[in-house]
């Protein structure tokens, strides 16, 4: 089964929304397999997006990763990765479709509530990045049938 890493980003932690976001995750047919709740550091957040180290918005996108706390998950079903992407919607609100947590959540381009990795190989790279082998459950926590 697909794994991918989504976040809860800080300014959908602010504004109440994680309760929400995770009844979707839920109602999506995902497993949560690891979740937490963590204030990154700006280094932890550059660490994270250190694909972006060059791009105009790096410093914007790491003091606001950084700024508050975050719940970063390890989600599981098929088709995880595609599937997570089709639920978040377009990386701009503006952009983004009717019905996704974006759409819904987001306020700008860099504040837009969640995070999900682009393939599988990152989404398992992602998840070790937030958590440990023994912090991934692998069965007992699905609140429904993955
Ligand atoms: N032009 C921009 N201005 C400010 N922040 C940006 C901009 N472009 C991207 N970002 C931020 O950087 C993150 C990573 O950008 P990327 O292009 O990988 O988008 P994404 O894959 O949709 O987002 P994510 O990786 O968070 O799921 C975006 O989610 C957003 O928070």
């Amino acid at each position: 089964m697909e794994r991918t890493l989504a976040i809860i980003k800080p300014d959908a932690v602010k504004a109440g929304h994680a309760g929400k976001i995770l009844d979707r995750i839920l109602s999506e047919g995902f497993a949560v397999r690891a979740m937490k709740l963590v204030t990154l550091t700006q280094a932890q957040a550059e660490g994270f997006y250190a694909v972006h180290a060059e791009r105009p918005f790096f410093g914007e996108l790491t003091e606001f990763m950084s700024s508050g706390p975050c719940v970063p998950l390890v989600l599981e079903r098929e088709d995880a990765v595609a599937k997570w992407r089709e639920v978040i919607g377009a990386t701009n609100p503006a952009e983004a479709a009717e019905g996704t947590i974006r759409k819904q959540f987001a306020t700008s381009m860099g504040e837009n509530a969640v995070h999900g990795s682009d393939s599988a190989e990152n989404g398992v790279k992602e998840g070790r990045y937030f958590f440990s082998e023994s912090e991934i459950v692998q069965n007992g926590a699905d609140v429904i049938d993955a």
